[in-house]
């Protein structure tokens, strides 16, 4: 597999004062291959929109590095970063309500990451136009203003606004979360189409797991700003190795029944500790519910758990 993005031992504190620090991304490695979808999974706060965001350089990075196609970018952006990054690395976000500027025409919306491109206004139009039916949507769209569109319209609007950059690598930071239940799947099925037809890249983060397990190749689990499991989708969906993983997908029912027969069922014990103090050793130790009450100094690092695509962070789990 050729790694379009490395991860390596990537870190993102944030400040609070007083010496206190919040380990929001605590040390993560991990590849995403060309072409390949990584499904990025976990509860909330527990890193997983702060790894997106210090991937893309929209945080800066505490520690660690990101390589995009081999090189490593810089642990700061500068503005002249984020114009030569854009075309090829953007991000779908989840608020189809809030990341539109409401004083703007869909049209002049869209066309914004067009700006600095050599294009006339006419060729812009027509690029607005043709994203516009890409996404679902008619040309004659790009006059009206994001209030006059549903919230799954919106999703779409802010799709085609990232993508008409043609970026080959995108971050969908929970971009169906915000839906109705009944548009959920047109999104993520019109996501899964742009995917196919451009080649792209992407990171999608999410909680709903049924639906990561559908759109990925592979899916991650993030606990405390810390991976615990990464894998192909549906082994890690059907056969879960780490605890907190077991836990996660207990609590995500699946809707075929067949399919839920054959999930493990397990649940989680106590509140999330808070990711200012994050616990040494072993980050899951008093919530989980196989090694109660004594739990071992374990190594945070991946081991291979079945083979190298396998990667489990638990002592329960010795690389064979
Ligand atoms: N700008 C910030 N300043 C301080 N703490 C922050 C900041 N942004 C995020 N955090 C903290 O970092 C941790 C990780 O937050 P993050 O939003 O990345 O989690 P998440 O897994 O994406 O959650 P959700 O699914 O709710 O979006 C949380 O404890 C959050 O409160």
């Amino acid at each position: 597999m050729t790694a379009l993005v490395k991860l390596d031992d990537l870190r993102k504190y944030f400040d609070l004062g007083r010496g206190q620090r919040v380990h929001a991304v605590d040390g993560i490695s991990l590849e995403i291959a060309e072409g390949e979808t990584l499904g990025l999974v976990g509860e909330s706060g527990s890193g997983k929109s702060t790894l997106g965001k210090a991937l893309l350089g929209l945080h800066d990075k505490s520690a660690g590095t990101v390589y995009y196609g081999g090189q490593a970018l810089p642990q700061r952006y500068k503005a002249a970063d984020f114009q030569r990054l854009a075309s090829r690395m953007q991000m779908i976000f989840q608020d189809p309500y809030s990341s539109l500027n409401p004083r703007m025409t869909v049209g002049e919306i869209i066309a914004e990451g067009l700006r600095g491109r050599k294009l006339s206004n006419s060729q812009k139009q027509q690029r607005v136009a043709e994203w516009l039916d890409r996404v679902g949507l008619s040309a004659g769209h790009a006059s009206r203003y994001p209030h006059e569109f549903s919230g799954g319209q919106r999703q779409r609007i802010g799709i085609a606004r990232a993508l008409i950059m043609e970026p080959e690598f995108v971050v969908c930071d929970e971009p169906i979360s915000a839906l109705d239940v009944s548009v959920q799947a047109q999104v993520v099925n019109l996501l899964n189409n742009l995917k196919q037809s451009m080649g792209l890249t992407m990171l999608f983060i999410a909680h709903d797991l049924s639906m990561v397990r559908y759109i990925s190749d592979r899916m991650a689990v993030m606990y405390l700003g810390a991976l615990v499991e990464i894998g192909p989708a549906s082994d890690v969906y059907f056969s879960p190795k780490h605890p907190y993983t077991q836990v996660l997908t207990a609590s995500n029912p699946e809707p075929d029944p067949e399919l839920e027969k054959q999930r493990a069922s397990t649940t989680i014990q106590g509140e999330i500790p808070s990711p200012v103090n994050v616990p040494t050793g072993c980050r899951f130790a008093g919530r989980c519910p196989k090694v109660m009450p004594v739990c071992r100094e374990v190594t945070p690092q991946l081991l291979p758990l079945v083979d190298e695509d396998r990667l489990v962070a638990c002592h329960l789990y010795q690389p064979e």
